[in-house]
């Protein structure tokens, strides 16, 4: 079972590494793995689970998060229309975007920084994301709002880049003109 002491935190090279693509079909041990993520993703927002390993509540998580320089990244969470997402990707890629930008109010956190960084994170509002799932099947999602936010939080983990690298240094709190808020 995936715990906090696996999760590596800021500084490590790994999070700032490009991920390597997972070939396909993917072998038993990468499913595994996979499959662990989505699994930490679930514990950690069982209050039980979560208070008994010590596991910090995440919405998502990406594989160079417990030292795996590979493609894979799992989400589990609901978005502000009760729709549920719930997946295990590999090789999750961004295949079109809206000009148009979103972002949190309060802004973002990561489980793989262990401090509080704030300042709004621009995002894509609408983005078009194709996959590969746990379960072996190309998928193709179109995404907008709060979903789209959190995909792009986890594929950027798959680049190298933390959410705090779109904080806007001189002026941290301001949204940008041309963004609306994804809440
Ligand atoms: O570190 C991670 O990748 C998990 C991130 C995911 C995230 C997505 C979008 C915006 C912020 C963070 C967080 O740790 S999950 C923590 C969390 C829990 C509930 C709601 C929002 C964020
Ligand atoms: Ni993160």
């Amino acid at each position: 079972m995936i715990t906090m002491d696996d999760i590596v935190r800021e500084g490590h090279e790994v999070l700032r590494q490009r991920a390597k693509e997972v070939e396909l079909p993917p072998t038993n041990e990468d499913k595994h793995t996979l499959d662990e993520m989505l699994q930490y993703v679930k514990n950690s927002q069982d209050e039980q689970i979560a208070e008994k390993y010590g596991l910090r509540p995440g919405i998502g998580l990406a594989a160079p998060q417990i030292g795996l320089t590979k493609r894979m990244i799992a989400v589990h969470f609901t978005d502000f229309n009760n729709r549920e997402f719930s997946y295990g990707l590999f090789n999750p890629k961004i295949m079109s975007h809206s000009v148009e930008r979103t972002y949190l109010p309060n802004g973002e956190g990561c489980l793989s920084v262990d401090r509080d960084v704030p300042g709004i994170v621009p995002r894509y509002a609408r983005i078009t994301v194709k996959a590969t799932t746990l379960e072996g099947e190309e998928v193709k999602l179109r995404l907008k709002g709060y979903a789209a936010i959190v995909f792009q939080h986890e594929i950027d983990h798959l680049n190298g880049v933390m959410f705090y690298d779109h904080i806007n240094q001189e002026d941290p709190l301001t949204p940008p003109a041309d963004a609306v808020s994804a809440e």
